[in-house]
C-alpha cells in the first residue's frame, strides 16, 4: 500500500464545523478495503474535541476516547501519548497498522484504521459497548452486569480462540504479551475480543508499552518473563491461565483486601488443588448454579497454564481441547505454579528499574540482554 496515495474529500458533518478535509487512504486494488487512514480533524470531531466527557479509557499507551464516525459506526480511538523516539517512522506505522487490520477474528477487536499527523498517532477500533472484562468482572455491582457461569464460560473459550489464532494461525505468529482482563474487551453480546494485540510492532526496537508498574500487570507475567525477559507463546499461556482463574473465581490476580493467605489467587489455586478442594475457588455470587465438573475441568487447565516451567504449559489450541473436554485434563499432571509472590515482594518498590527491564527486541520470540541491575 502507498502511503502517499492519499486524497481529500469533503463531507457535510453535524456540528459547528460544517466541512472539513478528510484525507483517506485509497485503497489499492486487491487491498483491503476495511483499512482507513483518518485525518486529525475528522478524529476531533468524532470525538467533541477529544473531549473529557468522550474519554472512556486510560492505558499504557494513552488515553482512549469514544468516537461517531461520518459514517455512523461508533469507534474507540486510541491516542498514543509515546515519546516519538520510541515509535515507529510514518511510514513503517501505518505499514505495521495495515497487517494488524488483515488479522481478522471474532476473539479479536476489530482496529479499522490510524491517523498519523505530525508527531501525533491514533488507533481506531471498533467500539465495544460492554467495556472491558476488567470493569464487568472485577467491577463490581456499578456495571449492572453478573457474569453468570454460562457468560463465563463463553468469555474464556472465546480468548482462548482468540489466541490460539494470533499463536497458530498468523503467519509469522504473533505473542500477545499483555494479556490481561483490562485487554479482554466485550460487546453488545459479551463476546470477548482481545484488544492491544501486536501493538510492540509500532514501536522501535527496544521500546516496550507493557505496564509492569501496575501490580495487577506483573501478576499476569509469566516467571521466566519476568525473571528473565523471555518471551515466547508460553507467556502468553501463563497470562492466560492467571485470566481464566480470575473468571471463575471473580478475584483479580493480586488483591491485598483479602485475608492473609489469599493475597495471591495462582497461590490460592495450587492450594486449593492440593487440599482437593478446587470448587471452593469458584465465585461465590454463583451460587450452587454451575456444573461442578466443568468449573473443576477449568480450574485444572488454568492451573495448567500457569505452571512454572514453560515446556510443561500447554499451547494454547490444545488449552482449548481441555477446556471442552476434547482431551481430557484429568490424566494430564500438574506441577508447582510459578507464583509471583516473591516477585512482587522484590519489585514492586523499584518501579523504574523495573520497567526497564521489559524491553523486547520484537514481536516474535525473544530474550532481551542482561539484566544485571535487576534487583
Ligand atoms: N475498542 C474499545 N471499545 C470500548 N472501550 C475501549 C476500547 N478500547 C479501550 N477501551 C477502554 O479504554 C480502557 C483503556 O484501554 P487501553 O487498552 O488503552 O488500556 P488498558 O488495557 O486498560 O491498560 P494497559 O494499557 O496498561 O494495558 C479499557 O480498559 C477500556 O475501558
Amino acid at each position: 500500500m502507498k502511503f502517499n496515495s492519499c486524497f481529500s474529500k469533503c463531507f457535510s458533518l453535524p456540528s459547528e464545523t460544517a466541512i472539513i478535509d478528510i484525507r483517506k487512504e485509497e485503497p489499492e486494488p486487491g487491498n483491503d478495503q476495511n483499512f482507513t487512514v483518518f485525518s486529525y480533524s475528522e478524529l476531533k470531531v468524532a470525538t467533541h474535541g477529544f473531549s473529557a466527557s468522550n474519554k472512556i479509557g486510560e492505558g499504557a499507551f494513552g488515553s482512549v476516547y469514544k468516537g461517531l464516525l461520518t459514517n455512523g459506526s461508533i469507534v474507540a480511538v486510541k491516542m498514543l501519548s509515546i515519546e516519538l523516539e520510541s515509535m515507529r517512522g510514518e511510514r513503517e506505522f501505518v505499514s505495521e497498522i495495515t497487517t494488524l487490520t488483515n488479522l481478522e477474528h471474532e476473539n479479536l477487536v476489530t482496529l479499522v484504521g490510524c491517523c498519523v499527523e505530525g508527531a501525533k498517532r491514533f488507533l481506531v477500533y471498533n467500539y465495544m459497548e460492554n467495556n472491558s472484562l476488567a470493569q464487568v468482572l472485577l467491577g463490581g455491582e456499578q456495571n449492572g452486569i453478573k457474569l453468570r457461569w454460562g457468560a463465563r464460560g463463553r468469555i474464556l473459550l472465546g480468548v482462548a480462540r482468540g489466541l490460539a489464532y494470533l499463536h497458530e494461525e498468523v503467519k509469522p505468529h504473533i505473542v500477545h504479551r499483555d494479556i490481561k482482563a483490562s485487554n479482554i474487551l466485550l460487546d453488545q453480546n459479551l463476546i470477548p475480543k482481545v484488544s492491544d494485540f501486536g501493538l510492540s510492532r509500532i514501536l522501535r526496537d527496544n521500546a516496550s508499552h507493557i505496564s509492569t508498574h501496575v501490580a495487577g500487570t506483573l501478576g499476569y507475567l509469566a516467571p521466566e518473563y519476568a525473571i528473565s525477559g523471555r518471551l515466547t507463546r508460553k507467556t502468553d499461556v501463563y497470562s492466560f491461565g492467571v485470566l481464566l482463574l480470575e473468571i471463575i473465581s471473580g478475584q483479580t490476580v493480586v488483591n491485598f483486601d483479602l485475608e492473609h493467605g489469599e493475597h495471591y489467587l495462582v497461590q490460592k489455586a495450587w492450594d486449593l488443588y492440593r487440599a482437593n478442594r478446587l470448587l471452593q475457588l469458584v465465585d461465590p455470587v454463583l451460587g450452587m448454579n454451575y456444573p461442578e465438573e466443568d468449573a473443576v475441568r477449568y480450574i485444572k487447565v488454568g492451573l495448567l497454564c500457569v505452571q512454572e516451567t514453560a515446556r510443561f504449559r500447554p499451547e494454547m489450541s490444545t488449552a482449548l481441547k481441555m477446556l471442552t473436554n476434547e482431551i481430557d485434563i484429568g490424566v494430564v499432571q500438574i506441577s508447582q505454579p510459578g507464583l509471583v509472590a516473591d516477585l512482587m515482594n522484590i519489585k514492586l518498590g523499584h518501579k523504574t528499574t523495573f520497567r526497564s527491564h521489559y524491553t523486547e527486541a520484537s514481536n516474535m520470540e525473544s530474550t532481551p540482554s542482561s539484566l544485571s541491575s535487576c534487583s
